[in-house]
């Protein structure tokens, strides 16, 4: 049965503040002896509890750099905590930066093949599926060059056509996908009811509060990597709203 227990997990990134520390810089720095190019901490998770199982939707709502990527990754096994649990049962689909990790220099055909392994499919399970696939990305004959021949947009089709062929546990949704142009979004929404509906867990990251309503039935929200409050979607999305209104209110009387 799938289900994710996460136990007091945090996540810290350490990051540099320059890239390249410049000749002048590094006089400067080295004349007060300072450390020319100290790590600083981001704490993007703090102390995350929260537990679901088979049949869950949980959103996951907050402000821009609230963590709520960094908990989907997390979820993913991308990030592992920093301190703290993260226990994820099931089979996993994770729709976010689906685009990366082509192989140029293969073919469409190629990448299918590859990525599908990767998403745990089996030579005689993609047979059954790959002219779907194919067919489903609307790329015809380009399926046979390589991808770095392909444009921004036919690399999204081919990479939403192979992820989403996968029949998942648990579905792992950053933000709702804008893939290709106006048809093939159509039916990619489509595709995406589908798969919500057939999964058995999901956690979908939006700031689309209505999309969260109308698929999710738990909300998690974030603040600086923390949960501010998590429950029935109603409420928490009430609570988020309404905090985001006093500080619409405030803001401007603390400009004035
Ligand atoms: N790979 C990384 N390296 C360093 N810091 C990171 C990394 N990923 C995220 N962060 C930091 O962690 C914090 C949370 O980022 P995250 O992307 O999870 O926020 P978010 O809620 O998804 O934001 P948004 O709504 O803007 O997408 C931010 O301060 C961000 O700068």
């Amino acid at each position: 049965m799938p289900s994710i227990v996460v136990e007091d997990a945090s996540i810290e990134f350490l990051v540099y503040k320059y890239q390249k520390v410049s000749f002048k810089e590094y006089i400067v720095r080295g004349l007060f002896r300072k450390s020319l190019n100290p790590p600083v901490k981001i704490r993007a998770l703090s102390r995350i509890n929260f537990t679901a199982q088979e049949g869950e939707r949980i959103g996951v709502i907050g402000h821009n750099g609230a963590g709520k990527s960094t908990l989907l990754k997390m979820l993913a096994g991308i990030y592992p905590p920093t301190q703290g649990r993260c226990h994820v049962e099931g089979r996993i689909c994770s729709l976010f930066d689906i685009t990366l990790g082509f192989e140029p220099e293969a073919s469409g055909w190629e990448n299918i093949v590859y990525r599908s392994y990767l998403q745990g499919e089996t030579p005689a399970t993609l047979r059954d599926k790959i002219e779907a696939i194919a067919a489903f990305s609307e790329l015809g004959e380009f399926l046979s060059l390589p991808v770095r021949n392909y444009s921004a947009g036919m690399r999204m089709r081919l990479a939403f056509s192979i992820a989403t062929a996968a029949n998942p546990e648990i579905l792992l949704i950053d933000e709702v996908l804008a893939v290709g142009d106006m048809a093939f979004q159509q039916k990619a929404r489509a595709r995406m009811r589908e798969l919500m509906s057939a999964s058995r867990l999901m956690v979908l990251v939006s700031h689309d509060l209505n999309t969260i309503r109308e698929t999710c039935n738990r909300v998690l929200w974030l603040r600086r990597g923390e949960i501010v409050m998590a429950g029935p979607s109603e409420s928490v999305i009430e609570a988020y709203t309404q905090a985001m209104a006093e500080r619409a209110h405030a803001q401007p009387a603390r400009a004035a």
